[in-house]
């Protein structure tokens, strides 16, 4: 494949990863990215060590704008991923540095109000954006979707969101994105993403599939100053806690629930997308599909090991079940980026043979 000139949309702890992933990988070139407070653009491919140097520790996470406030009428350009408000003084918790906060930090970067639109009026030179971006606001990922296709950008956008809820909103607008020639690949992170596209996998032997059944373990103590936003949001899967409750926590209050638990989160029926996108392959109902794991932000060795177990009766009338396993050596972030630039790749190859529209992970394996 012809080399492939992508962007990242978010520079948080997915965002920086992916770029980092991405130089060890071929075919791909870095040439734009972005974040709440600027952008760095550059089409012969940017300094990724550098960028990756200047933004260490220093990711513009928080809802505020470069000067520490929010926006008291969100602009489109504006998303709120909660809590970091809360923080004393502003500068977006632990890892923003006031004006200097993320991508700007970088002798690439440059401020700017409007770091998507940015983006957009450079993409007739971009094959594909990856959107790294925070997805508390359900359809801010739909929206950014929405902009590019109105700005005629064909090529490929790929999202790590998790919620079932988005993929719909996706739906909504492909033909939108249709017209534009936008290859839309949804829900391509690890989950969903990687163990959908297992589970697509494992249902081979399968005619009819019962049960899917994932199970992850993330050990992230070194990576847990860099994945706040991931937390936050696995946080309102909690019994007790649902999407707005974890939005309107402060950073302190974060911690202390983290106290309460020792550092371990377990999940239980999360509303992850793997149902609604095993659903839309074919493959099972997407109430047939059940995610649930262990987070463990105080240990960088996963607490459970990650499974996908498929359940189904053959063509013979065995019942079996296949299950696919990760390593515990494998991070999150190898199992979100790897998969990620995957199916990047993957959706530029249908791009270039014209197909458009939204994708999920199970899509692009074999059909059910
Ligand atoms: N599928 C999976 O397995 C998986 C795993 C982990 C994380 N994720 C998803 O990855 C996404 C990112 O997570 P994260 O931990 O990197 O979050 P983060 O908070 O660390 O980073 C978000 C980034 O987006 C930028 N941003 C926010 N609003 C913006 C705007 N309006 N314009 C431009 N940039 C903006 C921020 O500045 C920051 O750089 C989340 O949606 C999360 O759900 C998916």
């Amino acid at each position: 494949m012809d080399d492939i000139r992508f962007a990242v949309l978010g520079t948080g702890g997915i965002g920086r990863r992916t770029l980092e992933v991405s130089q060890h990988k071929d075919g791909l070139t870095a040439v734009a990215a972005c974040d709440r407070n600027g952008v760095a653009i550059d089409h012969s491919g940017l300094d990724v060590d550098e960028l990756l140097e200047a933004t260490e520790g220093n990711i513009a996470s928080g809802p505020e704008d470069a000067s520490g406030t929010t926006p008291a009428t969100p602009t489109d350009d504006y998303a709120s991923d909660g809590g970091a408000a809360a923080v004393e003084g502003g500068g977006g918790g632990v890892k923003q540095h006031g004006e200097q906060a993320g991508i700007v930090a970088s002798s690439q970067g440059e401020p700017t109000d409007t770091p998507i639109d940015d983006i957009i009026a450079e993409s007739d030179a971009i094959d594909a954006v990856l959107l790294a971006l925070p997805n508390l606001e359900h359809d801010f990922i739909p929206r950014v979707a929405e902009r590019f296709a109105e700005a005629d950008y064909e090529g490929v956008m790929i999202d790590v969101l998790k919620r079932s809820r988005v993929i719909g909103m996706l739906d909504d607008r492909e033909d939108l994105l249709k017209e534009s020639g936008i290859t839309f690949v949804c829900g391509a992170g690890a989950t969903p993403g990687f163990l959908t596209g297992a589970a697509a996998l494992a249902a081979q032997s399968f005619v009819e599939v019962e049960e899917v059944e994932i199970w992850w373990g993330v050990g992230l103590k070194s990576g847990y100053e860099d994945n706040r936003g991931t937390v936050r949001e696995d946080i309102a899967h909690l019994d007790g806690y649902d999407i707005a409750t974890a939005r309107g926590m402060s950073e302190e209050e974060i911690e202390a629930l983290i106290d309460e638990h020792d550092g371990v989160l377990e999940f239980h029926d999360m509303e992850h997308a793997d149902d609604v996108l095993l659903e839309r392959a074919g493959i099972c109902d997407a109430e047939d599909v059940h995610v649930g794991g262990v987070l463990d932000v105080r240990s960088d060795e996963k607490p459970t090991t990650t499974t996908v177990s498929v359940t189904g009766t053959t063509f013979d009338g065995e019942t079996g079940t296949n299950t696919f396993e990760l390593d515990d050596v494998t991070s999150m972030e190898a199992n979100v980026n790897g998969p990620a630039l995957g199916y990047l790749k993957a959706g530029v190859r249908n791009n270039r043979a014209g197909h458009y529209g939204v994708f999920g992970p199970a899509d692009l394996m074999p059909g059910f």
